[in-house]
């Protein structure tokens, strides 16, 4: 009996011990479901944390992230896991593998900003210290920002000091070159009389220092002056046309109303015949029917009066018409006299504008254009009449040194001076026109080969011997001369580059003195 009731006091205590193990173990589980649930909350922040990396990871992470928010379906996350682990290995070496690559990028970039030499001595500094901070590794994207941020700031100094001095452009040796090309261009174009002293001042400013801001305002200024001409030219032309369209109008209206008139008077014409016609039938009737020679005579007097009444009304129907038709013509006439008025004028004034597109303004020579037509020309003849054409092409010799030393207002003086004396050194059928500059082509037709150097030399020292005086100086202006003859089966233009290479060999072989490429 003892030993049952022991045996169940035993399994009571067991039962009760039982009891708080099992106490004791939920316990136990709901501490570690919640540090559980504690880790899978911030393997979910985790995850978060990392989203924007990887398309296929985020996608991965999302899928994760939604598991494990049902606590109960972890398990089925577990495999998952592993793949996503293996993602986040590979993104980590990709994401090294990249910032490395970045860290290459910014080092390029940062050699690329030190070579530019406007950057302050101390932003100098700054970026030769910043270069040797990028010898170092990064180990993360953060690394990485600050550097970029920095670069940045660099970038931007130089460039807000680039803006600051942008006023102060450095003039190079091709902008000068454009103004120069600028002055000889604006040189050979023909502006209208009260253009021409605003040219003047151009022409000297472009060829003296020069600042871009200024070169740039003389672009301005030389479009905006032929934009102008255009404006005018167009604006005479307009004029032109409407007076022509006016005095048209008057004629045509002149025409209208001189037939509409006819008309009329053609109509009161017939009416005036078929009565006068009537009127003599009336009279051959009286001399049919009626006996009586005092009632025929009666009867042929009324018919006579009323017949001169018709005809008198007839004849003032003519007067009228020729009266009109007289003042139609007169009129038209007078139109006519100042349609041809105006078109004279106009054909005046293209003239004289097609006459100036072809002379050189400063020397009023004939300029390229013209060259190349009075070429063209002189080589026809030449091909039919089997005559000589020389063509010499002429230099002045160290102009520029006239324009450095006593400026380029006398050296545009010099210009004229040599330009007259070259054309008055030459026969009427001989042309000599300003090819540019400080160069003069010579189209000498009908010149034997034996005269030639005579012709040139002849030339060349009448310019030596102007007596120039410059600053009282007497100064002496030579020239070098280049010649060639057209030859049989040549072109025009390959005889002109072979005195231009005589030119040449002039120039090289001591100027002052011709060269003739025979
Ligand atoms: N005043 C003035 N100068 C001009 C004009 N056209 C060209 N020039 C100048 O002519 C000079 C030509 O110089 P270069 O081509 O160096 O020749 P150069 O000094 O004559 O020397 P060589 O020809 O070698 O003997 C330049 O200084 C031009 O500016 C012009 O219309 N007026």
């Amino acid at each position: 009996m003892n030993d049952s009731n022991n045996t169940v006091s035993q399994i009571a205590l067991l039962k009760q011990k039982l009891g708080s193990a099992k106490i004791a173990l939920e316990g136990i589980n709901n501490e570690h479901n919640g540090k559980l649930e504690q880790l899978i909350h911030f393997i979910g922040q985790l995850s978060l944390a990392c989203k924007g990396q990887n398309l296929e990871l985020d996608n991965k992470l999302a899928k994760l992230r939604h598991r494990l928010h049902n606590f109960d379906s972890i398990d089925e996350a577990l495999p998952e896991l592993l793949s996503i682990e293996k993602l986040l290995q590979s993104q980590y070496r990709q994401t090294m593998t990249q910032l490395e690559e970045s860290r290459g990028s910014l080092s390029t970039l940062i050699g690329q900003i030190q070579r530019i030499n406007s950057a302050p001595e101390k932003l100098k500094k700054e970026i030769n210290y910043f270069k040797q901070e990028l010898t170092k590794p990064f180990h993360t994207v953060w690394d990485y920002i600050p550097k970029m941020e920095a670069m940045i700031r660099f970038y931007e100094q130089i460039l807000h000091d680039e803006l600051l001095q942008s006023d102060h452009y450095e003039i190079l040796p091709h902008h000068v070159q454009l103004a120069r090309e600028l002055a000889t261009e604006i040189s050979e174009i023909e502006f209208r009389k009260d253009q021409r002293d605003q040219v003047l001042v151009l022409k000297e400013v472009l060829q003296g220092d020069i600042s871009l801001d200024i070169l740039l305002e003389s672009y301005h200024t030389v479009l905006s002056l032929l934009l102008e001409n255009i404006a005018h030219e167009k604006s005479a032309s307009q004029d032109f046309l409407y007076a022509l369209n006016d005095a048209l109008t008057v004629v045509r209206d002149v025409v209208n109303s001189s037939h509409n008139n006819n008309q009329r008077s053609n109509q009161i014409k017939q009416q005036l015949n078929k009565e006068i016609n009537l009127r003599v039938n009336n009279a051959d009737c009286i001399l049919v029917d009626v006996n009586n020679s005092t009632e025929l005579k009666v009867q042929l007097t009324s018919q006579l009066s009323a017949l001169k009444e018709a005809l008198s009304r007839k004849e003032a129907l003519e007067q009228r018409e020729q009266n009109i038709l007289k003042k139609s013509i007169d009129s038209m006439r007078k139109e006519l006299n100042n349609i041809t008025q105006e078109a004279n004028s106009y054909k005046e004034k293209l003239f004289e504008h097609q006459k100036l597109n072809l002379l050189d303004p400063l020397t009023q020579l004939a300029n390229r254009t013209a060259l190349e037509d009075r070429m063209e020309q002189e080589y026809r003849n030449h091909i039919r009449f089997k005559t000589p054409l020389w063509i010499a092409i002429t230099d002045i010799d160290h102009f520029k040194s006239v324009n450095d030393s006593f400026g380029h207002t006398t050296g545009d003086k010099t210009l004229q001076v040599i330009a007259m004396a070259l054309k008055n050194s030459l026969r009427e059928s001989e042309f000599v026109a300003r090819y540019g500059g400080e160069e003069f082509v010579l189209l000498l037709p009908d010149v034997n080969e034996e005269h030639i150097s005579q012709l040139l030399n002849r030339v060349r020292e009448k310019i030596k011997n102007i007596p120039f005086r410059f600053k009282n100086q007497r100064i002496t202006v030579t020239l070098s001369i280049g010649a060639a003859q057209v030859m049989d089966h040549e072109s025009i233009e390959d005889t002109f580059e072979r005195a231009d290479a005589a030119l040449y060999r002039a120039k090289s072989n001591g100027r002052d003195r011709i060269v003739i490429d025979l």
